[in-house]
């Protein structure tokens, strides 16, 4: 259960890393040590930085740095690769086309998802079928991006090994049918700087993202350095800095964790506000079960938490479907 935790704690991940593909992961010192550090941080926070992912620097930086050319180019070039129903809510969207809490969010993005091919899940599928919308310009922003999402890809299925064990449950438990096949999303996204609108030389914002919570398993996010703009709120409504920290990820819990661990864990929710005068990056990578995966509280879990299930399963495609499709004015 989500706590009133006034900071966000920090989990060196390397000795689990060092360890997954060992069938004897579990009974490993420093494998438990990390786990435990998991297993607080879910249920105090659903929110923690992870450092020693060994994800180079040089690619988290190119990532937002190929960002920030793209969204620094006029509105007509990017408007080349427009996101519309058509293309399966893949590419750019302008500032205040994304809808949260019913009110228009000052942000610009790109929207990436996973290839879906016609008619691999049917009607299920049908609505984010399409290619991922890349820009020409600027140059080899689909090598780098492509490269970015095959590791994030196997830190967080490496995370999601730790939160398996943190669970109770086999380090395998998410393989197979669960999130063996994960599906992921990722958005690029600019949040123009404060300006002082009052000539009161106080900058303030309007909200950048609206109060949500991620759709999936594991969200982690690429931020710009010395701007801080992420909030997350605690059990008694307070909101907490998720402030940059050089050299780490920001990762929360996502709806379909909350619902696998009955609870136990809760997928927080957070918001951006951009109140310096410089524009913020920050890079959104989501984990997420497979497609077609059917989403019900876990046996160890529901044990846990008084036997009873909390939540109504789900199919992880029709949430993420309900979401995309209403997120939008077009
Ligand atoms: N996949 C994720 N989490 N995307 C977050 C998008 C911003 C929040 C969205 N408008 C909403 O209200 O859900
Ligand atoms: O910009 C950020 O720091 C977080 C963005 C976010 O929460 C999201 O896209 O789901
Ligand atoms: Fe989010």
């Amino acid at each position: 259960m989500a706590s009133n935790f006034k900071f966000i704690p920090i989990i060196d991940v390397s000795p689990l890393l060092a360890k997954c593909s060992d069938p004897l992961m579990d009974e490993d010192q420093g494998v438990s040590e990390v786990v435990e550090q998991l297993d607080r941080a879910c249920k105090e926070a659903g929110f923690f930085y992870v450092k020693g992912h060994g994800i180079p620097d040089s690619l988290v930086q190119d990532v937002r740095e190929l960002s920030h050319k793209f969204f620094d180019l006029p509105y007509e070039e990017k408007l080349k690769i427009k996101m519309t129903p058509a293309s399966g809510y893949r590419g750019y969207q302008r500032i205040g086309e994304n809808i949260s809490q019913g009110k228009p969010d000052m942000h610009e993005a790109i929207d990436c998802y996973k290839e879906l091919k016609p008619g691999s899940y049917g009607a299920l599928g049908k609505p984010l079928e399409g290619a991922n919308k890349w820009p020409d310009n600027p140059a080899n922003f689909d090598s780098v991006m492509e490269e970015y999402i095959t590791l994030l890809t196997d830190l967080a299925r490496n995370i999601m090994r730790g939160i398996a064990l943190a669970l109770g449950a086999s380090p395998n438990e998410f393989e197979g049918e669960k999130a063996g096949d994960p599906f992921w999303v990722m958005r690029l996204i600019g949040y123009p700087g404060a300006f002082d609108a009052n000539g009161s030389g106080m900058a303030e914002n309007d909200i950048g993202c609206g109060a949500h919570t991620d759709y999936g398993l594991l969200t982690l996010v690429n931020q710009d350095e010395n701007i801080p703009a992420l909030q997350v709120r605690n059990m008694s409504g307070e909101w907490i800095w998720a402030v940059p920290i050089p050299g780490t990820f920001v990762c929360n819990i996502g709806d379909m964790l909350k619902i696998w661990s009955n609870g136990l864990y809760q997928s927080t929710l957070h918001r951006v506000i951009n109140n310096s005068p410089k524009y913020r990056v920050s890079v959104a990578f989501f984990y997420e079960p497979n497609f077609d995966a059917l989403i019900e509280p876990l046996e160890c879990c529901k044990q846990k938490t008084g036997g009873i299930e909390k939540y109504e399963g789900a199919v992880y495609g029709e949430h993420l479907v309900s979401k995309v499709t209403t997120n939008f004015v077009m």
